[in-house]
């Protein structure tokens, strides 16, 4: 991919469409809800009528790839066309793949999500670091070399991240007792250094921690927030999570906006009115 880094294309979406990171996440339920059959003809149809809806007004999809592998082969070609389509609409796609492993692997997964002229590249993509932060290095190279980004997993939004997330560990330059949540947002911002307007390494902290005893003061990376609606975060919750890093937050919401669907009109007008809803809140 040619031109800007991921974090400074990122900054110009969303001054020009808001902080909104929409969900394409074909659940099953939702497919019924819509009038779909539980196949791919279902699948694609689900999915290519969300492009048709966000795609041209919304900064930011997101297209879950779990619901699309789970059709197999002829998902994943489902998937590979969401891609393609949203970003020619002028969309953002941040793939939520949460990859993550040895670096050897790690290599072939930055090949697969953020290598030029993949089928599946993404403009970003989900990672996991609880392989250790450092076997994430061959994707963060990759998508240094090519404009994309990556948002880590640091605070997730499902009440089960906490046990792991809040465990002390030593952290950067061996600073003693750390949480393990913090740990990843310090190596994170020491990647983003430096970067103008934003580095591209992103993290995960969930819309619905409530206080996430966070310091982000020095991330200077977007901070991707799931949980609004379906599991229960509201706008107002943002300011309390994030802070002053309430700039940097692109809240995430997917089946709250979806089951609006499957008429394209209702469905834009209810993520503009979140997008809308959100935009009211931070101010
Ligand atoms: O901490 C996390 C990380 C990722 N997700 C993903 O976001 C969406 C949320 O969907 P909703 O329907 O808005 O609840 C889903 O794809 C999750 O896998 C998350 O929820 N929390």
């Amino acid at each position: 991919m040619s031109g800007a880094p991921f974090g400074a294309r990122l900054t110009e979406s969303v001054a020009a469409r808001g902080s909104l990171c929409v969900g394409i996440d074909p659940h099953p339920g939702l497919l019924d809800q819509w009038g779909l059959p539980r196949d791919v003809s279902g699948l694609e149809r689900f999915a290519l009528t969300c492009v048709e809806a966000f795609a041209g007004d919304i900064s930011v999809l997101k297209p879950q790839s779990a619901f699309f592998e789970a059709y197999g082969s002829r998902g994943v070609a489902v998937l590979e066309r969401v891609i393609a389509d949203a970003r020619s609409a002028g969309a953002l796609v941040l793939l939520d793949v949460k990859r993550g492993d040895i670096g050897s692997t790690m290599a072939a997964y930055a090949q697969a999500y953020l290598s030029d002229g993949s089928p599946l590249a993404a403009d970003a993509v989900t990672v996991s670091p609880y392989l250790g932060f450092g076997s994430l290095d061959p994707a963060i190279e990759e998508a240094a070399r090519t404009g994309r980004g990556l948002f880590v997993l640091a605070r997730t939004s499902n009440p089960e991240g906490a046990g792991v997330q809040h465990a002390r560990v030593d952290g950067v330059g061996g600073a003693s007792g750390v949480t393990v949540a913090q740990s990843i947002v310090d190596q994170a911002a020491a990647h983003n250094a430096g970067a103008t307007p934003l580095g591209s390494i992103g993290l995960v902290v969930g819309a619905t921690v409530g206080r996430a005893d966070l310091d982000l003061s020095a991330l200077n990376g977007p901070l991707l927030a799931p949980g609004l609606g379906a599991q229960g975060a509201g706008p107002a919750d943002l300011a309390a999570v994030f802070g002053d890093a309430l700039p940097a937050v692109l809240p995430a919401s997917a089946r709250d906006v979806l089951r609006h669907g499957p008429d394209v009109a209702a469905l834009r007008s209810a993520a503009l009115r979140v997008r809308d809803e959100l935009a009211a809140a931070a101010r």
